[in-house]
């Protein structure tokens, strides 16, 4: 029998295997039985009794030789949300495989990634909202004693939109992944493409092949501010082909509750055909999924931090191999992991290394900050040459951005008396002075005061800033070019809804000249005008004892270069401009050469040499205390428990570490990884290892939280 066959089969009335929000840490992580009068499909949504509370659960596919017979004293269902067919046996799946590879509970995972609107809706509540997202009869025309009457003309589906002729390259790729549609069993593709080749165009086309065929298509990017800009131009190009309301929807967690649901509801029904979202996205029910886009798949974003701590990515790949339906990842700068898969041949590359319409990538210059005079370089970003180029787009009219990875005025202010520092009082980092609201803010806790007039400790009135974010850099760079029109763009600028959309309008109309920004303003935009892109200070990332932090680095810069000259008819030459103190450094050296490959290729090789990913699983040990001491012995008694599970020789349990910060709001945090030679290897001791650290936990009192992260991404 087919899986599809299964999953119309209604389990029998009677007991009902049901998933409800119960934590991995409670020592549930399965479904639970209830009673139920009517014959339920796995997959049904149903809201049950669970102690004194009723909560939403999900039928569940009963386990497998499961016949115990029923007990009497099984709670009954309650409710069953009737006018919503279950989810089904595709979605099912990925969630059960989700669970396991990622150590958590079945329900836990499950009701996590469901629209948290559910959790609340009555099934009377449902039905209304799915009611409202059905297809509207045309309005009639309202009478109004002030406005005349209009007749409305039909809604008429907007004429399609004139295409670009695809590149040589980019219609391989387009012809490969069309042919995919209709693969029996497509293996994923890696599209690499260099930044401004045209990656969007594919991904356009090759949704267009798929909704044609009758397939609903889901496109997914890191980050969220990403999505208005990909929604527009997806809705510009399919308007025509999806007149309909809530064809195109996107989904991500800065849309209101109601927002959500309805996008999430549209995805269920198969009314949206198309399904724009961030990591949470790739969760969303779809029926009809034929195509799956991961955007800028490289992207640390991808990974959830807490909770399941799932890579979206590596679960779209999985999600698309079970549906055996084709998916393109897209990057400059793959990830190693993917970039490996593609050398062995489990993914096929498809490559696009001209940028469109022949511009050319930024000429890179490695500033070398040594050469500056003596203290010189130590005392400012805006170095004088760096000034002196940034005068000159200026007065060509040209757009520049400045980029640095640092938000706030300054990372920390300091007594030049005592010595002081403004550090946090709940975490093991300093707290950011912020200049415009006169405050010293922790990043990690949120820990906020205004800044003090003297110094805290010694009553000196002469504290300073030290070091620079880019509230310093807008200032400064004010004062050095005091008719540029200068516009900074972070996580301090763009609080309010609506903000960021606002800003990054001004920059394309043309209304700035000089972009200060985070990492917010060096991806996926497609800047026009932008011809100068400058990162100040980006070599702290060199000294990270993690061990993909070159490899970001690499990203990031690539990715900011990017931004640059991505208009052919520009006059001039585009320059990436990198002030460093450590110009020999092979991350420079690549980026100076445009040479990913080469990059990739030395970095795969100490990873090989070292033993770290994609040539080992890593898994990380995580645990929170009040005291560091605490969370050590948990962890050590938890590598004795490790010693005891078989197979010892293919891992390695590293001793336990403060993680890098150690300590945020109080709360000590400590870490352990583990490594195997195998990932199933390393799954069949996780599977074995957890139930144990389930009875520790209870033995270490003083133990607040630990998890599990398989496959972590920041060490
Ligand atoms: N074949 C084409 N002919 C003309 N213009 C094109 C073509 N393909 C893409 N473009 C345009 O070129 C610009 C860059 O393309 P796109 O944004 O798809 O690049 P990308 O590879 O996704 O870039 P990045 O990785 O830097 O975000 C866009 O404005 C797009 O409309
Ligand atoms: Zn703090």
């Amino acid at each position: 029998m087919s899986a599809q066959a299964i999953d119309s089969t209604p389990a029998a009335s009677g007991r009902v295997s049901v998933l409800v929000e119960t934590p991995q840490h409670s020592g549930l992580g399965g479904p639970l039985d209830y009673l139920s009068e009517r014959a339920l499909a796995p997959g049904s949504l149903v809201r049950v009794p669970l102690g004194k509370r009723e909560v939403l659960g999900l039928v569940w596919d009963a386990p497998e030789g499961d016949d115990t017979p029923t007990a009497a004293a099984l709670k009954p269902v309650l409710d069953h949300f009737e006018g919503l067919a279950p989810l089904d046996d595709g979605w099912r799946r990925l969630v059960a495989f989700a669970a396991s590879y990622y150590q958590r509970g079945q329900g836990e995972l499950a009701l996590a990634v469901l629209p948290p609107a559910l959790r609340d809706d009555t099934p009377a509540q449902l039905a209304r909202r799915l009611k409202r997202l059905a297809p509207k009869p045309p309005k009639p025309a309202r009478k109004s004693a002030r406005k005349p009457a209009q007749v409305e003309a039909p809604a008429a589906a907007p004429p399609p939109p004139v295409l670009p002729d695809l590149s040589p390259d980019q219609q391989r790729a387009v012809d490969d992944l069309c042919a995919q549609l209709h693969h029996a069993n497509p293996k994923p593709r890696l599209l690499f493409g260099v930044t401004g080749s045209g990656k969007t165009e594919v991904y356009l086309r090759a949704a267009e092949a798929a909704l044609a065929a009758g397939r609903q298509v889901l496109v997914l990017v890191p980050e969220i501010n990403l999505t208005p800009q990909l929604e527009a131009r997806f809705t510009a190009r399919f308007a025509h082909l999806l007149p309909a309301q809530h064809a195109i929807v996107s989904l991500h967690s800065a849309l209101t509750p109601a927002q959500r649901m309805a996008s999430w509801l549209a995805a269920h029904t198969g009314q949206a055909r198309l399904v724009l979202g961030t990591r949470l996205a790739v969760f969303a029910s779809m029926p009809e999924l034929g195509l799956i886009v991961v955007d800028e798949e490289h992207d640390p974003s991808y990974k959830q931090q807490d909770g399941a701590r799932y890579s979206a990515r590596d679960l779209a790949v999985w999600r698309a191999h079970g549906l055996r339906i084709p998916i393109v990842l897209g990057s400059a700068t793959p990830s190693l992991e993917s970039w490996q898969q593609a050398e062995t041949g489990r993914y096929v590359r498809l490559n696009l290394p001209g940028r469109v319409g022949g511009s050319l990538l930024p000429r890179v210059r490695l500033f070398d900050m040594k050469a500056l005079p003596p203290q010189a370089g130590v005392t400012t970003a805006l170095t004088a040459p760096l000034l002196a180029a940034l005068q000159e787009r200026l007065a060509r009219g040209e757009q520049s951005l400045v980029f640095l990875n640092r938000r706030g005025y300054a990372p920390v202010l300091h007594c030049g008396e005592c010595q002081w520092k403004s550090d946090c009082p709940h975490c093991s980092a300093w707290r950011v002075f912020h200049k415009r609201d006169r405050t010293l803010r922790c990043h990690h806790c949120g820990f906020t005061e205004r800044v003090p007039r003297h110094c805290p400790s010694c009553g000196n009135a002469d504290i300073a800033p030290l070091g620079r974010g880019t509230e310093k850099l807008e200032e400064q760079l004010q004062e050095a070019l005091p008719t540029a029109r200068i516009l900074r763009i972070d996580a301090d600028s763009t609080r309010l809804k609506g903000e960021l959309e606002a800003q990054l309008q001004t920059v394309h109309d043309g209304d700035v000249d000089i972009l200060v920004g985070t990492q917010m303003v060096t991806k996926g935009h497609d800047f026009r005008r932008i011809r100068f892109v400058a990162a100040v200070n980006p070599d702290g990332a060199l000294f990270s004892s993690d061990f993909r932090a070159p490899e970001r680095l690499f990203a990031l810069l690539m990715q900011a270069a990017g931004r640059a000259g991505r208009d052919a008819a520009g006059g001039s030459e585009a320059e990436m401009w990198v002030q460093t103190w450590h110009r020999d450094n092979a991350v420079y050296q690549a980026l100076a050469r445009h040479d990913y490959e080469a990059f990739a290729r030395s970095q795969l090789d100490e990873r090989k040499t070292a033993h770290l990913p994609p040539f080992s699983h890593l898994a990380l040990l995580r645990a929170e205390a009040r005291t560091e001491q605490a969370a050590r012995d948990f962890l050590k008694a938890a590598a004795q428990a490790a010693e005891a599970i078989s197979g010892a020789d293919d891992r390695f349990v590293y001793p336990p570490v403060p993680h890098p910060i150690a300590r945020v709001a109080n709360v000590e945090r400590m870490q352990m990884l583990v490594e195997a030679s195998q990932r199933a290897r390393l799954q069949a001791f996780l599977r074995e290892w957890l139930p144990e650290l389930l009875l520790l936990k209870r033995q270490h009192k003083g133990v607040l939280r630990w998890a599990v992260d398989v496959d972590p991404l920041a060490i």
